[in-house]
């Protein structure tokens, strides 16, 4: 696998692939070289030129490339884009160019791409794909969510209110510092529609607002079942999906930064939370109204889907074998569910 694009979302995804028993990094493309360009060599990741004119810079900072971005992407089965969202776009005839099958991510349009994916919730559509966006962060933790409770109970409609982290945290030019904005102010927020893209035929409403806060998004669910089940065949439902982590009461988390530190102690890579985390005492039922919170972490949530994408395109695994086979990679499936399985 080649990876384009080696920020937030290119590392992680890059020592995802690396961790998998079936697949290899081809190597990184970099823009420039700084101390990520500098841990991607000493990783053993060789590194490529994403922007030729700038090649010569890598060399003048003491890192060694292997080539330039299109020579990556000849030499690679599929390449991940992980290029600032629109950027993406203007990559995409590099890859057809070299007929190499690409994956995108959130920040794409669903447009650009033949398939939108969310492995539990639409693996086979990717088969044989040359363009596949991963959806974005937010979209991904509610697919993960929806998915199980329409197969198990029907959806009438979705409500969901997604109280947004203003910026990564390295992302020191992002806000807001001292203020709670309606993003964006107008209904439906983009991940209603964006959803759509996984389950064209759901009901949907979504409102978005942003914070000042980098760890994680918070999302406040109401769903409308088609059935009236008791809470506990809910959580029974939501407890047998390996990427939702119900939080149970005992473990005391108290937000977004809990859960964090939760995932550092737990030594994950990044202290990176892979799953939806969502509060089992939240989880209510009233007829046939569900509500609960959610928090997702933005900057892992996604990885486990691009490996899944990639086993996706390329028809190398049923769905179920590559989830199986991701979350033990990673390590996701160690992750202590505190709820019992029944
Ligand atoms: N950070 C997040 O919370 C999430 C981001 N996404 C999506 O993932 C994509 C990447 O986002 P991030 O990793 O956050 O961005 P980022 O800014 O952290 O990383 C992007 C990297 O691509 C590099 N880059 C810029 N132009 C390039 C080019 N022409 N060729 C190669 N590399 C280039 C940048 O220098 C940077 O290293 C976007 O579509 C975004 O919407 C999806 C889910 C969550
Ligand atoms: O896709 C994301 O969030 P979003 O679904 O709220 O737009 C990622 O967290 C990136 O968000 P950003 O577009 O605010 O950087």
């Amino acid at each position: 696998m080649g990876i384009n694009g080696y920020g937030t979302i290119g590392k992680r995804v890059a020592d995802a692939v690396a961790a998998q028993p079936d697949m290899t990094v081809v190597g990184v493309a970099k823009t420039r070289p700084n101390y990520e360009a500098t841990v991607a060599v000493e990783s053993g990741y060789d590194l490529y030129a994403a922007i030729p004119e700038r090649a010569d810079q890598f060399g003048e900072a003491g890192l060694e490339t292997a080539g330039t971005v299109e020579e990556l992407i000849e030499a690679s089965d599929i390449v991940v884009d992980a290029t600032p969202s629109g950027v993406g776009a203007d990559n995409k005839s590099l890859y057809e160019a070299a007929d190499t099958p690409a994956l995108f991510q959130g920040g794409e349009d669903d447009a650009l791409v033949d398939v939108s994916f969310n492995a539990r919730s639409n693996y086979e559509a990717a088969a044989d794909a040359d363009s596949v966006r991963v959806v974005s962060c937010n979209t991904t933790g509610l697919s993960r969510l929806i998915a199980p409770l329409r197969e198990a109970f029907g959806i009438e409609r979705v409500r969901a209110t997604l109280v947004r982290r203003g910026g990564d945290p390295a992302q020191s030019d992002r806000g807001p510092i001292n203020d709670i904005l309606p993003d964006p102010k107008t209904l439906p927020s983009h991940h209603g529609p964006d959803v759509k893209t996984i389950f064209p035929d759901l009901s949907i409403d979504t409102l978005g607002l942003k914070v000042p806060a980098t760890l994680m998004h918070m999302h406040s669910l109401n769903v409308t079942l088609e059935s009236a089940p008791d809470v506990e065949t809910v959580r029974d439902a939501l407890a047998d999906e390996d990427r939702l982590a119900l939080l149970g009461e005992d473990l005391d988390i108290t937000g977004t930064a809990d859960v964090k530190e939760y995932a550092m102690d737990m030594g994950r890579p990044r202290g990176d939370f892979w799953e939806n985390a969502i509060w089992d005492e939240s989880i209510t039922v009233k007829g046939r109204e569900l509500y609960l919170f959610q928090a997702i972490h933005q900057e892992s949530d996604v990885v486990p889907e691009n490996i899944d994408a990639i086993r996706a395109v390329l028809e190398a695994e049923d769905k179920a074998t590559s989830m199986a086979r991701t979350n033990e990679a990673l390590g996701l499936s160690d992750s202590p569910n505190p709820y019992p399985r029944p």
